[in-house]
This record gives C-alpha cells, structure tokens and sequence, in this order.
C-alpha cells in the first residue's frame, strides 16, 4: 500500500479527567485515511470518551487533534460535521414521532429560510441510498421501526451531513446475527467509497472480520497499535484485560436438574397493536439448571421475560411460583417477586434496570431497599445501602469503585456489572436474565458466566435470554427455541452446536412466512 500523506485522524497525547478518574491519559494514535479502525477495551476503559472528544461533545483537558493533515480545535458536534466527523451512538438520538426524511432534516445544515425543499433531500438519500446500500423507508415514522433500520437511518443522516469519518459506538450490541451480517455489508461498501471508519466494539471477531488495524485501550491509555494481521482473538483479549481469558463451555458439565421452581401454562399475550406477542407459552424451570432461549430478537423472549418477572400480565395462562398460583386478574407483581425470590436481570438496562438519575448506591438497592439488612426500624439504613454497594462494586470488579457516582456516569458495562451484582447478591431461586452480557468486554463475560454457573450449581433455576448463539451454547443446559411467539422447538445442549439452532430457527422463519 503506498504510504499515505497523512492520516485521516492524527490523536496526540489526548488526556480527560472527570473528577477523581482520568478516563483518558495521554492518548495517542494514528487513523489511516480510509481505513477501518477498531477500537477495542475493557468497559471503562475510556473508548466512549475519546470518541466523544473527537465529536466535539467533550474537550479534551490536555493534547491535539489533526484531520487529514491539519490541526483543529473541536468544541462542539457542528464544528466535527464541519470536519467531515459523524457519530453513530450506542443509543440513536433520533425523534420517534418523526418520519425518517424528518428526522434527517432536522437539525441540518442550513438555516431556515435557506433549508432546502424535502424533495430535494429526498432525491439526495435516494441518490446516497443507492450508492452506499442503505436501505431505509423515508415516509416511515421512526418508532415503528425496527432497530436495524434506525442504526440505517443514523448512518444514512451522517452520511448526508458529509461525514467522511464515521465513528461507530458498538454498533451491533442492538442488531440480531442477520441485521449485523447486514451491517457489515454496508460498512465495506463505505469502506470501498472512501469513508473512514472508527469501530468500537467487544465482538472481537467483527474485529478480525473487519478492521485493518486495532488500538487496544486500559484504564484510560493506549496498550499498543497494531495492523490486523499482527493481532489474534486471543491476543487482542489478553492485551485489553491483562491476562488469559477461556470463553465457551467448560468440559466435563453435568445437568442435575431438580424439582420445578416455575411453571408457566398456556401463556398469551398481546401487543397493544392486537398483534399477538406470546402464543400459548409453557414452560417449566427446574433447580439447577439454565434454559437457554434462542431465537431472532423480537420474537417474544423480552415479553416472556417481563410476564415471567410481573412487569406485565398477560390476558391468559397461569404461573406457579413459590407454592403460589397466579391467574392474568391477579398477576405476579414485581414487589411480590423479591421476597418469593425470584430475581431479574433485565434486557434494557436504561428503561428497566438502574434509574440514570440515582447515585450507584440507590441503583444498587432498587427493589431491594426494603430488606430488613437495610432497614433501622421504620428508616431506611443509607449507610447499610452504601456499604453493600461498595461491597458489589467490589465483588463485581464495578469501576470505579464510588457508591455516590450518578449510575448515568459509569461505562456501560460497568452499568450492566451493578444490576448483576444486585440481582444475583441475595441468593434467587429463579433467575431471569436477558441479554446478560450486553456490551460488557470480554474478561468480565468470563467473570458473569461463572457466576451464573455458579447460582446454577447452588440449585437456582435459571431462564436466559440471548441474542449471542455462543452464549446460550456455552451455559445452558436445554435450550428452546422461540418463534412468532411460541416456542417452537427443544433440544438438550448434547443435541446443539450452533448450525443446528441456526438451522431450526432459519427453518421455524420460513414456516412462519409461508
Ligand atoms: N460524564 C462523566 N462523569 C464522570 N465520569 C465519567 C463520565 N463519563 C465517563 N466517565 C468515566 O470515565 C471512564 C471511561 O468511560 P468510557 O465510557 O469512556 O469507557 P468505555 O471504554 O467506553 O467503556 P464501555 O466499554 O463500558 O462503554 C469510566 O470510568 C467512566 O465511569
């Protein structure tokens, strides 16, 4: 490859505090001008920041910034679309009452008397539709649209901003194994065009399969660069967490399923558009043992979850839980849950798990707070709270180690570290767990996939839900497969590897289609 003049982002000693935490510290490295560009660490690790930083959306306390050549100062988001700098958000930052034209309308260039007319957006995003592959329905309103066709629409709303850098915040945490394949066909074709692409990711295969060079951060600093062909899955897991990780199942695993912990009979539910979501739904969760559920995501293992947990009664079927009967009129409630010991990890951590605008210790304690560990007589016992928050924090390597910090303020993963802790603290019978390892780095999936074995082994029963075919592999014990609302099929784990259940859950689509 001739050497290039310069590269398209040159980072230079890049240091950011917040308060006691350096989250970046003398970064620096070099983004070849089109190229594709991991950026891989363990949560915390300070990725997010620097990307913010080379959005505009932080400053940087200290070092320098060049693109394509030429040094700038970044002080907001409009001066980085100025530059050619887009930003894919783990979270969309989309309008959902808009359409998608309106969505990229908004807020773009151009003040309002000089906007121009939404046919001639229109005719631009066919013409960028067409050319880069991006498929999405511009008339669509933005809230009824699956999360693939968002991330689509981010990317397309970049792109029309004449972003020629695009950085991608672990972009297929959210997708199903289809919209990512998906994805990486669009990515390549940007590739192809030109478009330089920042990638931050945990899927350290994505990684191989995609970026040509790789910048490994720790604790806020840059472990080392490298072109792809000098790093390995292995060793690009060893560097970002210091040490050997083992993923997959352990050898020589029994099942010693015991007596039924729940029992689910017949359970329907619907959307709130009539569309059915749970079809006659029965299962039985026995001590000892993880059943996992796989499936295409949206084909009701979240509403499972929630009815399962009491977050929501379905209109039919019955639920045996702790020597109680439930019926739809009179359904589990969540401040039941607790004390019958049932516990669960949700699948959106924003919406459901910890309340961003609490300190850790009060996100660490919900729906727990009325234990009498952390009661003193009428009063709650905050200093009982934070202690064991610390411990959590502790015992789940949560970083940093502060119970006062905003739960909004720590790294995903970190975020994710805190509900496990909570949930898995007090000892469940049954567990419920969606999604458990959702943007969470390679050496602490390690660390959650003991610790489910481990519940397990303490006679839990354990319901998981996963997106990752390797995960449901590497934990459970039987797994069911989930379609249009029905389970529609069970193996033993002896009876799966992953183009079985691949195969199954492709095969369970086209029935549904037919
Ligand atoms: N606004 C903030 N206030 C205080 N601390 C913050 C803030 N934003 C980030 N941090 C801290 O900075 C550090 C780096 O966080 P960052 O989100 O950049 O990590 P990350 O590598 O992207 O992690 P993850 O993989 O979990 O998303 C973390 O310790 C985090 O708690």
């Amino acid at each position: 490859m001739p050497e290039q003049a310069h590269p398209a982002v040159r980072l230079r000693a890049i240091s950011k505090r917040f308060g006691a935490v350096q989250a970046n510290r003398e970064v620096s490295f070099d983004i070849a001008e089109g190229s594709v560009h991991g950026l891989v660490g363990e949560n915390g690790a300070g990725k997010s920041t620097l990307m913010a930083i080379l959005y505009g959306y932080y400053q940087a306390d200290a070092g320098a910034i060049e693109v394509d050549g030429q040094p700038v100062q970044i002080k907001d988001s409009q001066q980085a679309i100025a530059l050619g700098i887009g930003m894919v958000h783990q979270h969309f930052m989309l309008v959902d009452t808009l359409t998608c034209l309106e969505n990229i309308m908004l807020g773009a260039e151009g003040g309002f008397l000089l906007k121009p007319s939404k046919a001639r957006v229109r005719a631009r995003l066919d013409a960028l539709m067409a050319e880069t592959g991006l498929h999405v329905r511009l008339d669509a309103v933005a809230g009824d649209l699956p999360v693939g066709e968002l991330q689509r629409l981010e990317i397309l709303k970049a792109l029309y901003r004449g972003a020629r850098i695009l950085i991608l915040d672990e972009p297929t945490a959210v997708l199903t194994p289809q919209e990512t394949d998906q994805l990486f066909v669009t990515l390549r074709r940007l590739q192809e065009l030109g478009t330089t692409l920042i990638l931050i990711t945990h899927k350290l295969r994505e990684v191989m399969n995609l970026c040509g060079a790789v910048t490994v951060m720790r604790a806020g600093q840059v472990v080392e660069t490298r072109p792809i062909a000098a790093w390995s899955e292995a060793a690009l897991a060893e560097s970002m967490v210091g040490r050997k990780v083992t993923l997959g199942r352990p050898a020589g695993l029994e099942t010693r399923a015991g007596d039924v912990r729940l029992k689910a009979t017949g359970l329907n539910l619907k959307h709130a558009n009539g569309v059915a979501a749970l079809k006659d739904v029965s299962l039985a969760l026995k001590a000892g043992e993880i059943v996992g559920v796989a499936g295409v995501s949206g084909n009701g293992q979240s509403e499972l979850l929630e009815v399962l947990s009491g977050l929501r009664a379905p209109e039919g079927g019955r639920l045996e839980l702790g020597g109680q009967a439930f019926t739809p009129h009179a359904w589990l409630d969540t401040a039941q849950a607790r004390p019958l010991r049932l516990a669960h990890v949700p699948e959106d951590r924003h919406a459901v798990g910890l309340v961003m605008s609490f300190p850790a210790w009060e996100s660490a304690v919900l729906g727990y707070q009325n234990l009498p560990k952390y009661r003193r007589g009428a009063a709650m016992d905050h200093a009982a709270m934070k202690a064991a928050t610390r411990e959590m924090q502790q015992r789940f390597d949560v970083r940093p180690r502060d119970e006062n910090l905003g739960s909004s303020k720590f790294s995903g993963g970190n975020q994710q570290k805190l509900i496990l802790a909570r949930e898995i603290g007090e000892q469940p019978i049954v567990l419920l767990v969606g999604q458990p390892t959702r943007g969470v780095d390679i050496g602490a999936i390690e660390f959650i996939h003991n610790q489910l074995r481990a519940l397990r082994d303490a006679g839990c029963a354990v319901l998981l839900v996963s997106s990752e075919l390797d995960e449901i592999l590497a934990l459970a014990d039987r797994v069911v497969v989930m379609n249009c609302g029905r389970i529609t099929g069970e193996l033993a784990i002896e009876d799966c590897d992953e183009r079985r259940l691949g195969l199954l859950m492709a095969a369970q689509e086209e029935r549904a289609a037919a």
